[in-house]
């Protein structure tokens, strides 16, 4: 990782954790359910999504204060999402951040509805933000159909479909496209959103979006073979004993590793075409083409 990158992320993380734990400390309801779900927000992970975010606002010209409680909103959801595909329904997964997973501490049932309250809360915060009511209905629309089923959801859906079955390579593209890619998109384009970007720079910026989610997937897939479990923080090999078509189970670790290369050149193609300046995401998608966790 670049020293600018690095600096970017570390600011970003900063302003971004301090306000996620005000916002969960600042809820009336159960202090078990705060707990639980600062539990999970507090356990770490890359922040990818709302570096996303924070890094288009950057490129924009944009003060990166601006964004922060939509940030925080799409770490909320994607933690949410992490909390409940650990669940023994789902992938039954004992660590998670480096850290025994909700469920194995809160138990199913508060979980379940930890993972249920950071969702909903996300979008309380998004309709409370000061922006143009426009502006805020359309980050509310894009956010719920990246989440819901015709994004996120619907992937998790079709995911666990696809468990012990020989995908095709389409097959697997789906389900990333909406397991992962959507979260990934809507993180760039609420940021292009609250930069008030034109419709050719949301459109360049949603295929640059898919590109990284497919990288970021290829990669996950692959450290779950290669990586360290100590160092990404969940167990490897999980894949394998879920019986999950991944890249490299469909096209071998020498064609995922190619695919990465693939989907590294497009998604750095179409960064260029946008009208902003590239540097910090430019640094990112490299960063999650070679990180190690
Ligand atoms: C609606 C729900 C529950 C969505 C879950 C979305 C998601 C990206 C899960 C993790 O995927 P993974 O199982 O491939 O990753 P990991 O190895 O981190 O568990
Ligand atoms: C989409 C996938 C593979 C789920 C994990 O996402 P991250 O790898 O971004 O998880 P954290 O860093 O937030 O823990």
């Amino acid at each position: 990782m670049t020293a600018d990158l690095q600096l970017f992320m570390e600011e970003s993380k900063k302003e971004l954790e301090a306000s996620l734990y005000r916002y969960i400390d600042a809820l009336q309801t159960p202090e078990s359910l705060k707990k639980s779900m600062i539990y999970s927000l507090q356990a770490g992970g890359k922040r990818i999504r709302p570096v996303l975010l924070l890094a288009v606002l950057k490129g924009f010209e944009q003060p990166i204060e601006k964004g922060i409680e939509v940030a925080c909103a799409i770490e909320m959801i994607h933690t949410y999402s992490l909390i409940h595909d650990d669940l023994p329904a789902m992938d039954d997964d004992d660590t998670r951040r480096g850290k025994p997973t909700n469920h194995k501490v809160f138990g199913e049932a508060t979980a379940i509805l930890a993972g249920d309250a950071l969702l909903t809360y996300s979008f309380q915060l998004v309709s409370s933000i000061s922006e143009e009511p426009e502006r805020v209905v359309s980050l509310i629309n894009e956010l719920s159909r990246a989440a819901g089923a015709p994004g996120m959801v619907g992937g998790q859906v079709s995911d666990m479909e696809g468990e012990n079955k020989d995908l095709t390579i389409e097959e697997l593209e789906y389900i990333h496209d909406h397991k992962t890619g959507d979260l990934m998109i809507v993180s760039l384009v609420a940021g292009a959103i609250l930069a008030g970007a034109s419709e050719h720079d949301l459109s360049n910026l949603r295929h640059f979006g898919r590109e990284l989610g497919l990288l970021f997937q290829i990669k996950d897939d692959i450290l779950d073979i290669e990586g360290d479990a100590d160092i990404i923080g969940k167990p490897v090999g999980s894949d394998a004993s879920n019986n999950k078509g991944t890249y490299p189970s469909i096209l071998g670790m020498v064609g995922a590793k190619e695919k990465l290369t693939h989907h590294l050149e497009a998604a750095l193609s179409s960064l260029k075409k946008v009208d902003m300046d590239h540097s910090v995401l430019e640094e990112l998608t490299k960063y999650v083409a070679f990180r190690n966790h």
